[in-house]
């Protein structure tokens, strides 16, 4: 049985202090022993937010990392930056990231080895655009990012990572996938694993759905057999994360 997971992705919200007070409203409101709750939030408030959360059950995860050790990067954070300040989980792959910051399959593999190789648990984004969802690509497109995310990963360190299956044309719009959909999806990307690292694999491995996530669809979309909790961005900025972590309630 897979525990479930709730995180949120803060995106670029919250200034410190605005970060603590959040961070402070909400850490008595998701206690909840049947999901695991990360705040994933901008790199300015991992400080702060670990020292608010200590204690808690609440993780903390980092919204990027880079690749290297350390080193000539200006304005790069290593993953063992993130380690010692107490960060858990890190963001890999985000569609913003791949569309903004230009972050190709290859780049989010070499990333996804670092955090690993740093115990850190990496959250991998993947997800098709609207004009891939319509011409019918879909599944051939996830599956190519997770094959090629994963390269060089033995089965034993796949098990442990996250995936987060986030259809690019849900994030931000208000347009949920139904819940059929996302479970179409993350079975495909589950039988993906299967056939690449086997089934013990395939059946710990916890696939989150993203995009629009809410109090109001967390249940339904939570429910399906092969989704195990959600990566939520806008909600998770408000005391409705907190029904959402409570999402069978
Ligand atoms: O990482 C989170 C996703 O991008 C979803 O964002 P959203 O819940 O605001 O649609």
């Amino acid at each position: 049985m897979r525990k479930k997971m709730v995180a949120g992705n803060w995106k670029m919200n919250m200034t410190p202090s605005g970060a603590v007070k959040l961070a402070e409203e909400l850490k008595p409101m998701v206690k909840n022993d049947d999901v695991d709750v990360v705040f994933c939030v901008p790199a300015i408030d991992i400080v702060p937010v670990v020292n608010e959360v200590k204690d808690t059950n609440i993780k903390v995860g980092a919204e990027n990392m880079f690749y290297e050790e350390k080193g000539a990067y200006t304005g790069e954070l290593s993953p063992e930056m993130l380690v010692d300040a107490g960060v858990s989980y890190v963001i890999i792959g985000h569609s913003e990231r791949r569309q903004y910051f230009h972050e190709t399959d290859e780049i989010i593999n070499k990333k996804m080895r670092k955090a690993i190789e740093h115990k850190l648990l990496p959250i991998l984004c993947c997800g098709e655009s609207l004009e891939q969802r319509e011409s019918g690509v879909t599944l051939e497109f996830i599956k190519k990012q997770i094959v090629n995310a994963f390269k060089y990963i033995p089965p034993e360190k796949v098990i442990n990572c996250i995936i987060a299956y986030e259809p690019i044309w849900a994030i931000g719009t208000g347009r949920v996938a139904t819940a059929e959909q996302a479970q179409e999806v993350c079975a495909a990307i589950r039988t993906n694993i299967r056939d690449i690292y086997g089934a013990v694999v395939a059946e710990r491995i916890r696939i989150l759905y993203g995009g629009s996530v809410n109090a109001g669809n967390a249940n339904h979309i939570f429910s399906m057999p092969d989704i195990d909790g959600g990566l939520v961005g806008g909600a998770s900025l408000k005391p409705e994360f907190a029904k959402i972590v409570h999402y069978d309630k």
